[in-house]
């Protein structure tokens, strides 16, 4: 029990450095963290909560079903199952999911295209991409209501123990070997995809600054 109290501590304090960046407005928002191997889940963000409050109903152990492990009230978050379909299918140890108005920008804006490409930007360093010219590449699904449709969907972008897909107009999901790593990449992806739109505003501005005045 002891070792779940620190993944739960883990977890919880990962969710108080998001909170402080204001990425769960309204609610949204699921975290989880995989529990040691003696125990087969993880733990995982209680449904509807305002995650911006740190209490001892914040999250329920699940197993990689996404069912409550040991009695509890408490409901898993409604997207449980994307979580399950990471740590079914890697060895990922910790997986994030917020929504943001830059991360819903960008997944509207590329949404047709089904994927975003970004080269020649720093912060793709963080997923290991070191190489002059390489290009991190997040897949945009789309936003089933049906969250078994969306697992099943999102399941397809799942190809290592670190990743992060897009879903349109509804948030990100980023997950890395441990807590730590899935912060990293969380902030990365976030990072990237501020400055793009800043700079899509800046040079549009530019380009056309008449049109920009009369706004
Ligand atoms: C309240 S809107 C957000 C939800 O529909 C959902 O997308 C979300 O991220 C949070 O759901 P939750 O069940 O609290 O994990
Ligand atoms: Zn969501």
């Amino acid at each position: 029990m002891i070792d779940l109290n620190e993944k739960w501590n883990e977890l919880a304090d990962i969710k108080d450095e998001l909170a402080a960046r204001d990425w769960f407005m309204g609610t949204s928002g699921n975290l989880s963290i995989r529990a040691d191997k003696n125990i087969n889940g993880f733990l995982v963000t209680a449904s509807g909560k305002d995650k911006r409050k740190r209490t001892a109903e914040d999250f329920l152990l699940v197993d990689f079903e996404g069912r409550p492990i040991g009695d509890t009230v408490l409901t898993p978050s409604a997207e449980t199952l994307l979580h399950c379909e990471i740590y079914r299918s890697t060895e990922a140890g910790c997986s994030l999911h917020v929504h943001t108005v830059a991360n819903n920008v960008v997944s509207e804006i590329y949404g047709d295209e089904g994927v975003i490409v970004f080269q020649g930007q720093e912060l793709i360093k963080a997923f290991g991409l070191w190489d002059e010219n390489a290009a991190l590449t997040i897949p945009i699904i789309p936003n089933h209501a049906h969250i078994p449709e969306l697992a099943k969907e999102f399941q397809q972008h799942i190809h290592g123990d670190k990743g992060a897909v897009l879903i349109r107009n509804h948030g990100i999901t980023v997950w890395g070997k441990d807590g730590f790593e899935a912060k990293k990449l969380l902030e990365a992806c976030e990072f990237i995809f501020q400055y793009h739109l800043s700079l899509i505003q800046i040079k549009n501005a530019i380009q056309f600054p008449k049109q920009t005045l009369s706004i």
